[in-house]
């Protein structure tokens, strides 16, 4: 029996990356053989192991053929005559399909070290379009390699375009496909992912609410590069640069920062390029998608928030002390401080996200902390020892902290209207 390091691990050490997970293979060996060694047997579907020390996944060598729709329908040959190279065989790219024997010889029968060398993210064999998840796997990895020059081969394109308009995409379950998209959404250019997701046609078919988005105007004179659609795409490399290292959700800030303008997509075309209420109107595409793809409750909450309040963020300058408070309470700031923080970087990321605005001051975000700050000092426990109850606490902290904002206000909007006067935003 051999045994292989594969696919991640023998691709990240190649291109001096972290390793994360180490996946092996197993050729010439049987079930019987590795269970009696002490391997844990772990995989439903086709045999997979555990290594009783390390607790690495073992997978014996096997071929894949489809029989019917989705990802159900496979028939597998694990018997210990499969090859190494046919093992390779069945996977999505080149570079994906490099082994390592144990003395650090590598295996690469699909020539997927020239591709690494090249930059290029090219699939293997016809075989690829049996797993329709590859479409998106594939945008995933554009997104985490784009820095490094990574391109996506003209075959592998058509593809999976050839794909997206098969039809095959819609056996995927709402799991898979999140799981990948959530993955996406945490690498370093997230907007790669959707961008590949639209070029190929599965942008449409997976995510309709976003692929709306393409063309849909906004104003030159705010908005340089028009298009709604290039407007999210910039938004979200924006949110992931402001993400990077932050003690926030990331993914769901990303999220956010992807629906935040959805309801563009609905405005009447009579209106545009203006996009007057589009930030209710977005409410419903972003409960569609979230239901549609099982989407955690935070990361709906954050996109909803963000999706209606952005433009008052954007306003904060102009807002109203009461306007102030009833922001801050729909919010619930005061329970919820690193939503807030996560919801103002979305708005950060949406002033950023616009061609030739990108180092534009946003003033509104330190403003809105210094309001934060005051109207948070406010004592609750004060309130209570002083007797108020029930309804009462709530009605004497809504004075209070519109008294802490008023004098706030009165403070520092002088200085910050003096200091900036920030464009304005749809
Ligand atoms: N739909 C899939 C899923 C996986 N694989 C193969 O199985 C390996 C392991 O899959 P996985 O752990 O999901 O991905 P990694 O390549 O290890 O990447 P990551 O860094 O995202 O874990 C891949 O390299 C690839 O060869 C595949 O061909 N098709």
């Amino acid at each position: 029996m051999k045994v292989y390091l594969v696919g991640g691990a023998v691709r990240d050490r190649l291109l001096n990356l972290k390793v994360q997970d180490r996946d092996w293979v197993v050729v010439g060996a049987t079930q019987q053989q590795l269970i009696e060694q002490g391997y844990l047997q772990v995989g439903k579907d086709f045999p997979v192991f555990l290594h009783p020390q390390t607790k690495e996944e073992y997978a014996l060598a096997r071929t894949e053929v489809k029989s019917g729709s989705g990802y159900t329908g496979f028939i597998c040959d694990f018997s210990p005559h499969i090859s190494l190279e046919q093992d390779l065989c069945r996977r999505d790219l080149s570079i994906n399909a490099i082994a390592q024997d144990q003395q650090g010889n590598l295996h690469d029968p699909y020539r997927g070290v020239a591709d690494l060398n090249a930059r290029i993210l090219r699939h293997i064999s016809p075989a690829f379009a049996e797993d329709p998840l590859r479409v998106l796997r594939v945008a995933r990895f554009a997104a985490r390699y784009h820095a490094l020059g990574f391109k996506i081969a003209p075959e592998t394109l058509s593809l999976m375009t050839e794909i997206s308009l098969s039809g095959e995409l819609g056996h995927l379950s709402a799991e898979r496909i999140w799981l990948e998209t959530e993955k996406a959404l945490a690498e370093k250019d997230p907007q790669i992912y959707f961008e590949v997701l639209h070029q190929v046609g599965a942008l449409a078919e997976l995510f309709p609410e976003i692929e709306n988005l393409h063309q849909v105007p906004n104003p030159a004179k705010y908005h340089p590069e028009v298009d709604s659609f290039i407007h999210t795409m910039l938004v979200l490399k924006q949110a992931a640069l402001l993400s990077e290292g932050e003690d926030v959700h990331k993914n769901a800030l990303r999220f956010a920062a992807l629906c935040h303008d959805l309801g563009k997509a609905l405005t009447p075309q009579a209106i545009l390029p203006h996009h007057y209420g589009h930030e209710k109107a977005g409410l419903v595409p972003i409960k569609n998608l979230c239901q549609r793809l099982k989407v955690p409750v935070y990361y709906r909450e954050l996109a909803l928030l963000c999706c209606e309040y952005h433009s008052h963020v954007h306003k904060a300058l102009e807002l109203r002390p009461g306007t102030i408070l009833k922001l801050f309470n729909q919010l619930d700031i005061w329970r919820r401080p690193r939503r807030f923080q996560e919801l103002m970087l979305v708005c950060l990321a949406d002033n950023r996200g616009r061609t030739g605005f990108e180092q534009s001051p946003y003033p509104q975000q330190a403003f809105l902390q210094e309001l934060q700050l005051a109207a948070a000092a406010v004592d609750v426990k004060a309130v209570i020892a002083e007797g108020f109850e029930k309804q009462a606490i709530r009605e004497e902290l809504n004075r209070r902290r519109l008294a802490a904002l008023s004098k706030k206000l009165a403070e520092i909007r002088p200085l910050f209207i003096q200091n900036q006067s920030p464009p304005s935003l749809y």
